[in-house]
């Protein structure tokens, strides 16, 4: 049965909200058209030449003459002797035009990775031919499998694979093939996701079957949203048939789980360079011989993101659906492009798989000092997993996805996938020298000439990324595992500014902010000042997990009990007073504040127990000034400030109740009174 946000409308169609795609909630970029949001991406150059000297400044071509000088100067390579095309020249516009389409052809053949022992084939429209190159596609290690359709044209119909192409050869068809894809200053290739800049939650669904229905978290508070297996099928059969009514596809076939033991075989079928490189940095690279014995893999996704969901299969609520059958060990995406939907999809998937092998998976940062102690960074998006654990005098393991089984941590994933906004050199110089070839940058702007990236520029959007090779970061520990944490660290970016910015923490107090997943960010950057939201997120990863949040959080207090980790709140937001009074903490102080925590320094200082929250604050942290380890002396309207703290307490009781009652009760009265208490006047 449909859930009551997908009700049936009574005449077996589903009920399709017209609400378009600019929903609260659902992430859109900023712009109205395709022309627009490409418009966006590069700003003019100044001029590179001297006035009166020939016009080779970039900004004198229209965008048409840009680009066909590019392909030109793609199509045509100094060194001509090797290339096919390399007999016409370049200014005969048919030849061009002929020796375009055989270069698109060549690429696309030779590039599967199987032809370039016998050199490139032309397929003409002679089914026999392409029966032909069919067979030859069997050298590729593998296929991709889809249920035969008895005959129609689209069976007979042939697609290249591009098979774990390199990330040289994936710039190349990114260039060539995507509008919007660049090579910027650095090396790194600059692509736009399209109209959606951010994951779409809402759009999330898993099939309910009788299986499913009793394992995993279904109802109120639950990420899962429900259909069922018919109409996963419905989407599945659209993704597989635009996928193979394009000219190529490809795809990566890589691993997650740097865990020897509990590492998964994972497939993606993309339609985009740009996907295809982004998985091929944050997964697990295989290596030739480990691709050579790859087998069948444990689960695959279908990339089908430029094309929409048809709104009138069942259960559809908009025009992007991302799928997820566990039985079918698929998941298939529908009018979406923004990558972060493969990596957390499959990150979905091992929240499902590890704790059935009794290993906790958690959405967390996670690195090692020098002396081996390793300490997991939990936190909501933009609360600094990334930031935190990329630490210069540390050893990174992994910044967001990790497994805590009885050997240890795991880093499920083989990249980083971190926050543009404002980067800069001083404050992050390692994801900053991280952005160079090999890395995909989403959604910024740069210089239309020099293409050197404004950061600080949010036209696009404000969620730009860099998605880079684990090992793009100097101080990586590799193979991505370490022993069990010491420190486990519980970020929230309190934009309400009454969050101390450190306290330690009991196990009951972990438990239950690690439960209650707290953070809140600022509503709106641009309209002026609005209040902060509140947003509270089950194991700071709701949208993520697959089970009830309570066993997740019973697993990790036995861990922690077992191995005798400490467990601490940091609050990486604002100081001084709310999101339009205060500021935000200096990211040096933050840092300061790790420092002790991982010294061990901040166990031998002297604490404070706050009012309503009861947590334990240290009155010296070395390197950050005392008087901002209490926040009530950052303000200066100390009535404001209890108010706001009392507001605060408020909204964490308010969402605890959803775990304090129901079948899953297995809430502990120790946890429940490790909240904030608060007495009536
Ligand atoms: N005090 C601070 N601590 C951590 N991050 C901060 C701080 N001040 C500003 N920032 C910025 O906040 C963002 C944190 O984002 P990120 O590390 O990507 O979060 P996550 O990985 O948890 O989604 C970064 O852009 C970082 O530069
Ligand atoms: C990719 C994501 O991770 P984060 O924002 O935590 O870095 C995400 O939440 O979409
Ligand atoms: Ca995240
Ligand atoms: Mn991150």
């Amino acid at each position: 049965m449909p859930t009551s946000d997908n009700a049936g409308n009574g005449n077996g169609l589903a009920k399709i909200q017209q609400l378009g795609d600019n929903e609260e909630g659902r992430p859109t970029v900023k712009a109205q058209t395709i022309d627009e949001l490409h418009s966006l991406q590069k700003k003019k150059s100044a001029p590179s030449t001297p006035k009166g000297s020939l016009p080779t400044s970039a900004s004198v071509f229209t965008e048409e003459e840009r680009n066909k000088q590019q392909l030109e100067s793609i199509r045509f390579p100094k060194s001509r002797s090797r290339t096919c095309d390399s007999y016409f020249t370049p200014d005969d516009p048919l030849l061009q035009e002929i020796s375009f389409k055989f270069a698109k052809r060549r690429s696309s053949a030779s590039l599967a990775s199987l032809t370039r022992e016998s050199g490139p084939k032309v397929v003409k429209g002679d089914p026999a031919a392409r029966k032909y190159e069919a067979s030859r596609v069997e050298h590729v290690p593998h296929q991709i499998l889809t249920p035969t359709i008895a005959v129609s044209d689209s069976a007979l119909k042939f697609t290249h694979v591009l098979y774990n192409l390199s990330p040289a050869e994936l710039y190349e068809q990114a260039i060539k093939y995507e509008k919007g894809s660049f090579i910027t200053s650095t090396g790194a290739l600059a692509t736009l996701s399209g109209a959606k800049t951010g994951r779409c939650p809402r759009d999330k669904r898993v099939v309910k079957d009788e299986v499913t229905e009793n394992e995993l978290w279904w109802g109120k508070g639950s990420p899962n949203i429900e259909m069922d297996e018919h109409s996963f099928m419905v989407n599945r059969e659209r993704a597989v048939d635009y996928l193979n009514s394009l000219d190529k596809v490809f795809v990566n076939d890589q691993f997650l789980n740097w865990d020897p033991e509990n590492k998964i075989k994972v497939r993606i079928v993309s339609a985009r360079a740009y996907h295809s490189l982004f998985m091929h940095n944050m997964c697990i690279r295989p290596t030739t011989e480990e691709l050579e014995n790859f087998g069948t893999p444990d689960f695959t996704i279908y990339n089908a993101g430029q094309f929409p969901c048809n709104r009138y299969t069942h259960y559809m609520t908009s025009s992007t659906s991302i799928d997820l059958s566990l039985a079918r060990k698929e998941m298939v995406i529908l009018g979406t492009q923004y990558a972060g939907e493969m990596k957390k999809g499959l990150f979905s998937v091992m929240h499902y798989l590890m704790p059935k092998r009794k290993i906790l998976s958690l959405h967390s940062g996670c690195n090692m000092g020098k002396g081996g102690d390793v300490a997991l960074f939990f936190g909501l998006s933009g609360t600094g997993k990334t930031t935190l654990s990329t630490d210069h005098n540390r050893y990174l393991i992994g910044d967001d996805e990790h497994c805590w089984s009885e050997s240890g941590v795991s880093n499920i994933e083989g990249g980083c996938y971190a926050k543009c906004i404002d980067l800069s050199r001083e404050n992050e110089p390692d994801i900053w020298n991280a952005i160079k070839f090999g890395t995909v940058l989403e959604n910024v702007v740069f210089d239309e000439h020099f293409r050197e990236v404004d950061y600080t520029d949010k036209s696009v959007t404000e969620n730009t990324r860099a998605a880079y090779p684990i090992d793009y970061i100097p101080n990586v520990k590799l193979p991505c595992v370490g022993p069990h944490p010491k420190n486990v660290i519980l970020l929230a970016c309190d934009a309400f500014g009454v969050l101390p910015p450190v306290s330690k923490l009991s196990l009951s107090q972990t438990m239950y902010h690690f439960i209650s997943g707290y953070t809140a960010l600022v509503a709106g950057t641009e309209e002026g000042i609005k209040e902060p939201q509140a947003t509270f997120s089950a194991c700071f990863g709701a949208a993520f997990i697959m089970l009830h949040p309570t066993k997740y959080a019973a697993m990790l207090a036995e861990k922690m009990q077992n191995h005798g980790a400490t467990g601490w709140l940091v609050n990486t937001g604002w100081s001084g007073g709310s999101y339009g009074c205060g500021s935000r903490i200096k990211l040096s102080y933050t840092r300061k504040i790790i420092d002790a925590i991982h010294s061990g320094s901040l166990l031998d200082v002297e604490y404070k127990k706050t009012e309503i929250f009861g947590l334990e604050i240290p009155t010296e942290v070395e390197g950050v000034p005392s008087e901002i380890l209490e926040p009530e002396n950052t303000w200066s309207d100390k009535q404001a400030y209890k108010e706001t703290l009392l507001k605060l307490a408020g909204l964490f009781k308010n969402n605890f109740e959803t775990f304090t009652y129901g079948e899953n009760n297995q809430v502990t009265k120790e946890i429940l009174a490790a909240g904030p208490i608060i007495h009536d006047a």
